[in-house]
């Protein structure tokens, strides 16, 4: 019979090695120096057992940052979340408002849940672990661990307070105190089992024009211009729904100083790591200065924040946007400051982008493929912002009449994205660089 405090030494020791070669582990840049529990909540104290666990992890200069993790004696690599009889407890828990250990399970006002369901991890590579319930529920848990309430579950209640129609409804939460803070440690929401994702559905189009030697983008199948202008629609919907929930306020010449100075001082620290940004520090300063300029009157509101292909799902209904955490990489009085909506609008230009040239990485060669990812970007990206401008034109108004701004936050997103594929895909690294020498006009660099 294992002692659940046993168990928790075990995996603490081993720690220092594991979390590295997780998909979810934010820190891979660096070594990990020291694991040290912070709290331990035991779910299940006979076999399997079932432990809940937030470790701090340290990593040199002065990195201290708390990871949950969920732990059991069943399995080898003594992760339960891939265990479907102890996750199914989660739920249930949930579903029955428990306390357990000092972890508060709830679900939100007048939803009713399905008890005794089995959990299943999803399998996709991501920043956090996403457990699905039957065909109705999702949970998420947040890997890397927020002081505080997370952005994902505070702007999930305020959208669904509105009636936001592009989002899956939030059911429930999981809380625990961290540092004498209330701190949200999971989200329960509607499953969309019918759902694509939009990365999925933009580099299978991207693959049908390069199959076609001699068609143009608007002459393929798989052409996703209608979706794309969809997109943009939903995108500026959510916008105008979270103004509605939470307010605005006009941001000022101020607003605009502290928001070029954080390009800069995000620039400077990505280049220190990154040496291969280098040759772009003096184009992207100078554009980052240009966002200076910007004739019409701008407004500062909550939003969505890590706008990309990937955090869009098509249903059957039309577009949903998921994950409101924030850039997972970024400081979270960043993630919950009120900014200027052309983030979002920026964070998913870039990835149209993405989603074209990605498909470049190891022939770099080919002329015929570039102009091909460059054609379909352009027409998806026009797309895309013709139909947020249509949808916004009662409130942020159309993006493209802040040229300066919306490219200087597309090249802020790409310098963030050298960062994150510094420290994550290595091989992708290409595709925000050569973005960058696209837009800067900093000569090409190889994808
Ligand atoms: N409500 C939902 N319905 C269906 N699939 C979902 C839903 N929410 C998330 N997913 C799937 O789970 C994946 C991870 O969700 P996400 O919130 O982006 O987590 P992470 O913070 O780990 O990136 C998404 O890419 C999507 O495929
Ligand atoms: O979805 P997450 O919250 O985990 O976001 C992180 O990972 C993303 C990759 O999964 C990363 O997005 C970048 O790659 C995408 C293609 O995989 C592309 O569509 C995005 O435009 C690009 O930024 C995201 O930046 C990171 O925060």
């Amino acid at each position: 019979m294992t002692d659940p405090h046993d168990l928790v030494d075990k995996v603490v020791a081993e720690l220092p090695e594991w979390l590295p070669a997780q998909r979810w582990f934010g820190g891979k840049d660096r070594p990990v120096t020291s694991v040290r529990p912070l709290r331990t909540s035991v779910l299940r104290a006979e076999e399997p057992v079932l432990v809940h666990l937030v470790v701090e992890v340290e990593q040199p200069p002065d990195r201290r940052e708390p990871y949950q993790l969920l732990i059991t004696d069943h399995v080898e690599n003594y992760d339960a979340t891939t265990v479907p009889e102890l996750t199914g407890a989660l739920l249930d828990l949930i579903a029955d408002d428990a306390e357990a250990e000092g972890l508060v399970f709830a679900h939100e006002p007048d939803v009713e849940l399905q008890t005794g369901l089995r959990g299943r991890p999803i399998t996709s590579e991501q920043s956090n672990t996403s457990i699905v319930f039957g065909s109705q529920y999702i949970l998420k848990l947040f890997r890397k661990l927020t002081y505080g309430e997370n952005p994902d579950l505070v702007l999930h209640r305020a959208l669904h307070r509105v009636g936001c129609e592009h989002i899956a409804q939030p059911l429930g939460s999981i809380t625990g105190r961290l540092d004498g803070q209330i701190t949200t440690i999971g989200m329960l929401q509607q499953f969309m089992p019918d759902a694509v994702d939009g990365w999925a559905m933009a580099t299978t189009s991207v693959r049908d024009l390069m199959a076609e030697a001699d068609l143009h983008a608007d002459e393929v199948g798989g052409d996703f211009a209608g979706e794309a202008h969809r997109l943009g629609q939903a995108v500026a919907s959510v916008h105008a729904d979270l103004e509605r929930a939470l307010g605005n306020r006009p941001a000022d010449a101020e607003d605009i100083d502290r928001t070029v100075r954080a390009m800069v001082s995000r620039l400077d620290e990505v280049v220190a790591d990154v040496p291969e940004l280098r040759p772009y520090v003096p184009a992207l300063r100078e554009a980052f200065e240009q966002a200076r300029d910007t004739p019409e009157a701008i407004v500062a509101q909550h939003i969505h924040g890590d706008l990309h292909l990937g955090q869009v799902l098509r249903t059957v209904h039309g577009w949903l946007l998921i994950d409101f955490e924030g850039e997972p990489g970024s400081p979270i009085a960043q993630r919950t400051e009120l900014r200027s909506p052309l983030r979002d609008v920026a964070g998913m230009l870039r990835s149209f982008d993405y989603a074209a040239h990605q498909l470049l990485v190891g022939q770099p060669e080919d002329h015929q493929l570039a102009v091909r990812a460059l054609e379909w970007s352009r027409r998806n990206r026009a797309a895309f912002t013709e139909g947020y401008a249509e949808a916004a034109a009662e409130s942020v108004g159309d993006p493209r009449e802040h040229g300066h701004l919306l490219r200087a936050f597309e090249l802020d997103k790409a310098v963030y994205e050298v960062a994150y594929e510094h420290a994550n895909r290595p091989e992708w690294l290409t595709v925000p660089l050569s973005s960058i020498a696209r837009i800067t006009g900093e000569g090409a660099v190889q994808s």
